[in-house]
C-alpha cells in the first residue's frame, strides 16, 4: 500500500490545463507574486469528486511540480498518492474543514494585509471582535453564505471572523471549525498575526473571493490610516 501511494502518477498528470494538480501548480505561482504564499507559507488545495490534491510542507509552493503533490481519497481519508520524503501541507486538516462544509478549493494567505488588519480589529475593538465592512463595492465579489445564491450587496455588511493564532498550523483546526459554525455564511476566516482561509464552491469562486477580499483587506488597512470608517 505504501509502495502504491508512492506511485499513482496517473492521478496527477494531465495536459488539461484545468486538472486540479496543475490548477494548484500554477495558482501558487500566482500567489506568490501576490505576497500570499512568501517563504513556503500559504497553500492551496482542490476538491476533485473524491479526491483531494494537496501541496507538500515546507516547500517554496511557487516551484512546485505536480509530481510534488499528494492525492488523498476524501472518504477514507487514505493517502493514494504520497511522494517520498515529503509530508503533506500542515493545513490539511483546515483544508479539510472547508471540503467538509462543500468547499471545492481552499486558499490560505499570508497576505501582509489579512495580517494588519488583524491587529487593527484587535487593537480597537478586542480579542473577540470580527472584521466588519460595507459600503465598498468590491463587497460584491463575496458569496451571500453557504447554500445561498449570489453575492453580497454594496449596503451589506461583510463579516470575517477572526481566531488566534497557534504555534502549529494544524493546532488550528478546533478554533477554525468553531468559527465556521458560528458564522456558517463566512467563505474566510483570518488568524490573528498569519493570515486567511478563503474557500469556495470551486476553484473560480475561492479564488476570486481570495482576491476580492485581499483588496478590501488593503483599502480597510488604508481607510484606517487615513481616519475613515469601515462601516457608513
Ligand atoms: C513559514 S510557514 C509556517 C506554516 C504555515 O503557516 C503555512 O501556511 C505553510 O504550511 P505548509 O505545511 O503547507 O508548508
Ligand atoms: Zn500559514
Amino acid at each position: 500500500m505504501a509502495e502504491q501511494a508512492g506511485q499513482n502518477d496517473h492521478l496527477i498528470i494531465s495536459h488539461d490545463s484545468q486538472h486540479p494538480a496543475n490548477l494548484i501548480c500554477e495558482l501558487c505561482r500566482k500567489f506568490y507574486t501576490l505576497g500570499w504564499v512568501t517563504g513556503t507559507g500559504g497553500g492551496t488545495s482542490i476538491r476533485k469528486d473524491d479526491h483531494i490534491f494537496l501541496a507538500p510542507s515546507g516547500v517554496q509552493k511557487e516551484l512546485m511540480q505536480p509530481t510534488d503533490l499528494f492525492v488523498l481519497d476524501y472518504p477514507t481519508r487514505n493517502y493514494l498518492r504520497k511522494p517520498q520524503q515529503l509530508k503533506p501541507s500542515a493545513c490539511t486538516p483546515l483544508f479539510l474543514a472547508a471540503f467538509d462544509r462543500g468547499a471545492g478549493c481552499c486558499i490560505h494567505s499570508h497576505s501582509q494585509w489579512a495580517v494588519l488588519v488583524t491587529l487593527l480589529v484587535e487593537r480597537d475593538l478586542g480579542k473577540d471582535a470580527c472584521f466588519e465592512i460595507s459600503n465598498i463595492e468590491q463587497i460584491k465579489g463575496i458569496g451571500k453564505g453557504r447554500g445561498k445564491a449570489g453575492n453580497l450587496g454594496y449596503f451589506d455588511t461583510l463579516r470575517i471572523p477572526i481566531i488566534e493564532n497557534t504555534a502549529h498550523e494544524e493546532d488550528l483546526t478546533e478554533s477554525l471549525e468553531a468559527a465556521m459554525e458560528k458564522y456558517p455564511d463566512a467563505f474566510a476566516i483570518l488568524v490573528r498575526r498569519h493570515g486567511v482561509y478563503v474557500w469556495g464552491d470551486n476553484v473560480h469562486k475561492a479564488k476570486t473571493q481570495a482576491e476580492s477580499l485581499d483588496y478590501i483587506f488593503q483599502l480597510a488597512v488604508e481607510m484606517h490610516k487615513l481616519g475613515l470608517p469601515w462601516k457608513v
